[in-house]
């Protein structure tokens, strides 16, 4: 069992790789944990593997994915531990929506386009309260809408009569339907308009609030996590890179990938200043990369960088944060 009682998923070193002649390594030993109530941002440049993780981490993987090491572990709030790696089946059917649930970029892909809204979350109660009248199910379903912000009468639409706003708030009201201690959303937001997307952000918090789930919340725009994330989680070529409270890292970054991140977007008080990139680009994650990842695009690179690979280490400034970079000891082992 875990020693913190807070921690609702520890994720232990977890590698996932494509199958292919040359195997893609697209999560490498990943380690980190979600405590109750928190919400973990994880942020990183396109391909750098996070839709993997967020996969890796729902039991969604198909092939040529493929786990290649580490476990899952649920931690309920009534102590009890589960290896979400080792259900199959029922068990795995019966944990997913009840005890963690998904929200990905595309609520059309979510959502059945040839069933009402009311139907699918009829499916959902139909499957998991098996005792419950129609009367009760649409009642909820009812309840679910209401609470984020859509008026219940659209029990009755489909999909293709709401805008791309509501569809996201019904995934997220379907998400939320068997109250999961943990919700994994990959880029919510992403295709929507900032309006819409703020409205979203600031209900996803007000139910968070509200109902004391745990988010994972996966984007590319380490802009908005700095402003919703409790702690967040850089990742780079298949790795955390810097793992660190959300408030503090703007002005404290440690590894050289976070700093170009946070100087390739505007300042969040609006200040303006140069946006610059970072040059070059990831590595080619089928290759097996012995230094650290970020060396070849690196302005801090020194001696060790190209040989040894830095382990994720932390940094003694309390709240566990840590960064996997030689500037800061050079204890890094080659995995
Ligand atoms: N089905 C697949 N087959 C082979 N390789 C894949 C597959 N899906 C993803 N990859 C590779 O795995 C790596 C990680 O991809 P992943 O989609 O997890 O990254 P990401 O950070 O979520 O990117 P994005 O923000 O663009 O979605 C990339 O190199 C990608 O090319």
């Amino acid at each position: 069992m875990s020693a913190d009682a807070d921690v609702v998923l520890s994720v232990e070193h977890l590698s996932v790789e494509y199958a292919g002649e040359r195997p893609t390594r697209a999560v490498r030993d990943v380690s980190f944990q979600l405590r109750r109530g928190e919400l973990l941002g994880v942020a990183g440049e396109s391909g750098c593997g996070k839709s993997t993780l967020a996969y890796a981490i729902s039991r969604m993987l198909k092939p040529p994915a493929r786990l290649t090491g580490g476990r899952v572990l649920h931690r309920s709030r009534d102590g009890v531990e589960t290896d979400l790696l080792a259900l199959e089946g029922e068990q795995l059917r019966a944990f997913r929506w009840s005890r963690q649930s998904m929200v990905f970029q595309s609520a059309m892909n979510a959502l059945n386009p040839v069933t009402t809204v009311g139907r699918q979350f009829d499916d959902i109660f139909r499957a998991h309260r098996t005792g419950w009248t129609a009367e009760r199910r649409r009642r909820r379903a009812g309840e679910l809408l209401e609470l984020v912000g859509i008026d219940p009468a659209r029990i009755r639409s489909f999909p293709h009569e709401l805008s791309g706003g509501m569809r996201q708030r019904v995934v997220i009201a379907m998400a939320l339907a068997l109250e999961p201690e943990i919700v994994i959303m990959d880029e919510p937001t992403t295709a929507l308009d900032v309006v819409v997307q703020r409205e979203i952000l600031d209900e996803v918090e007000r139910l968070r609030e509200q109902l004391g789930f745990s988010v994972v919340f996966i984007t590319h725009d380490l802009g908005l996590l700095l402003e919703i994330s409790d702690r967040l989680a850089v990742m780079y070529a298949g790795e955390f890179v810097e793992y660190a409270p959300a408030e503090g890292l703007a002005g404290s970054a440690a590894h050289p990938y976070t700093q170009g991140l946070l100087r390739s977007f505007p300042d969040l008080a609006g200040v303006r200043r140069e946006l610059r990139g970072i040059p070059g680009t990831p590595p080619d994650l089928r290759e097996q990369l012995p230094g650290c990842p970020f060396a070849a695009r690196c302005d801090q690179v020194f001696d060790p960088c190209a040989g040894q690979h830095p382990a994720l280490l932390d940094l003694d400034r309390g709240t566990g944060w840590s960064a996997a970079c030689h500037l800061h000891g050079l204890q890094g082992a080659t995995p």
